[in-house]
């Protein structure tokens, strides 16, 4: 096992030789929160198996409860969430969401649409994260969302509005697919006599993520008529009504460190809670793996990486798994040639603006990294630097970079500097347990 020295304010990370074993993952963030709103808005009570604890289920399950909603936590794996049938029995409400992108936008649009005076705002990054192209596409059909703050980002205040009987929506497709998701989960409570249909200006981002929505949305018996990815149709009278009991899988881009972890240095890894059959899109990152020289299986609930040796470098178009592909930068630093990622500006809109983050912390490794308006080149340095890894409280910054420490016959001795270890909190709190797990020798 490696040895972890914690400080409040940062994590030293020893080198290491080899990774093996098996990680069982925690839940995935994306079906979680989507999970736990449409239990809310369904009638009757859903059970939720494996639910992830995590700072954004947090902030879900927090403003479930300000707005009414009850639910409880039976055991560790087991949530019951009480829904109302569409309706919210408190109409007023100060709701905080921290960071948490899949709480923020499918909540806007549900309360806009329910209706009431509602006030949501959450750390200084979330207040810097885009929302206008949501907020326009709700107030277009009535709904009554205003600004505190900057126009176009949260805080917003909510009031009551009137959305129009019939609508045709229409909201951009190109900064986040979040927003289409929450017209989406919401369409149900608007489409009461009338069809509601969304299209989608310009090029559809992160399209797996909607495809999560629409699956989720068919569990609790809604179905959306899709026209390729350009317009969404919800026909009127359908409810949300509750599966009864329903499992939320292991997140596969938590899964990506770990494979990304035997593709360089050694393994087998096995990641368990996600498969072959999964709904999530950040499964495809074991296939990037694969191109890049890596052996990858896959069972029912698991999929396992090994390396061959040193991996390849790949250029190619990572829009479909922005989360995942940043495990890819840094698993660039162990590939013969130049790795480029392609197709990626909503990086720089996410926990922080991950294309610079990125490109300033590759750097200090002693990268080479060419970083364009949509895209990132990292040719790795023939000796991994140590360094200190600044992570912009950005979890995702924070587990990418403990792979820096992999494969340690470039850096005998030196330790990689992790700040601000516990930002993994939004989606992972005990990662660097998990990956000391899979460490299995010393250097020394
Ligand atoms: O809908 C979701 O669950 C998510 C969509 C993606 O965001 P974008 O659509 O903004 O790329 C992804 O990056 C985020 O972590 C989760
Ligand atoms: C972009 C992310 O989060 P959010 O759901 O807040 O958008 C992420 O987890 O990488």
């Amino acid at each position: 096992m490696t040895q972890q020295k914690q400080y409040p304010h940062f994590t030293d990370l020893e080198p290491v030789m080899h990774v093996e074993g098996v990680v069982r993952l925690p839940g995935s963030k994306s079906i979680s929160n989507r999970t736990l709103l449409l239990a809310a808005l369904a009638e009757g009570a859903t059970t939720i198996h494996d639910l992830l604890a995590s700072d954004d289920t947090l902030v879900m399950l927090g403003a479930l409860r300000s707005l009414g909603i009850r639910w409880e936590q039976i055991d560790e794996r087991t949530h019951i969430v009480h829904g109302q049938g569409g309706t919210l029995p408190v109409h007023e409400a100060d709701l905080f969401m921290g960071n948490a992108g899949t709480a923020i936008r499918p909540l806007t649009a549900a309360l806009a649409v329910i209706g009431g005076d509602y006030t949501l705002h959450g750390v200084s990054r979330m207040h810097e994260r885009p929302i206008g192209d949501l907020v326009d596409a709700l107030n277009a059909v009535g709904a009554q969302i205003e600004y505190t703050g900057v126009e176009g980002f949260p805080p917003l205040r909510i009031r009551r509005g009137h959305i129009h009987a019939q609508q045709r929506m229409s909201v951009r497709g190109d900064v986040s697919s979040q927003f289409l998701t929450a017209l989406l989960m919401s369409a149900p409570l608007m489409a009461k006599e009338h069809p509601v249909v969304i299209d989608v200006e310009g090029e559809l981002i992160s399209k797996p993520y909607i495809e999560i929505t629409l699956n989720l949305m068919r569990r609790f018996g809604v179905t959306v008529e899709q026209d390729g990815w350009q317009s969404f149709t919800v026909q009127p009278g359908q409810r949300y009504a509750s599966p009864g009991s329903i499992h939320v899988e292991g997140d596969a881009s938590s899964a990506s460190y770990f494979l990304a972890a035997g593709a360089i240095a050694g393994g087998p890894v096995r990641v368990e809670g996600v498969g072959r059959d999964s709904i999530q899109g950040d499964v495809r990152f074991a296939d990037a793996l694969e191109m890049m020289g890596a052996t990858i299986t896959r069972g029912d609930n698991w999929i396992e990486s090994t390396s061959n040796g040193v991996l390849t470098a790949i250029d190619a178009d990572f829009n479909h798994i922005p989360d995942a592909a940043m495990t890819l930068a840094v698993a660039a630093l162990y590939a013969e040639g130049t790795t480029t990622l392609r197709n990626i500006a909503s990086w720089r809109v996410k926990e922080t603006d991950r294309l610079s983050a990125m490109a300033t912390e590759l750097r200090k490794l002693g990268a080479t990294v060419e970083e364009g308006p949509d895209y990132i080149s990292v040719t790795p340095p023939a000796e991994i630097q140590p360094a200190s890894i600044d992570t912009y409280d950005d979890h995702r910054m924070a587990m990418c970079f403990s792979l820096a420490t992999l494969d340690g016959k470039a850096r005998r001795g030196n330790r990689m500097r992790i700040m601000d270890p516990k930002c993994v909190a939004k989606t992972f709190p005990d990662y660097f347990e998990a990956f000391a797990g899979i460490a299995r020798n010393e250097l020394f």
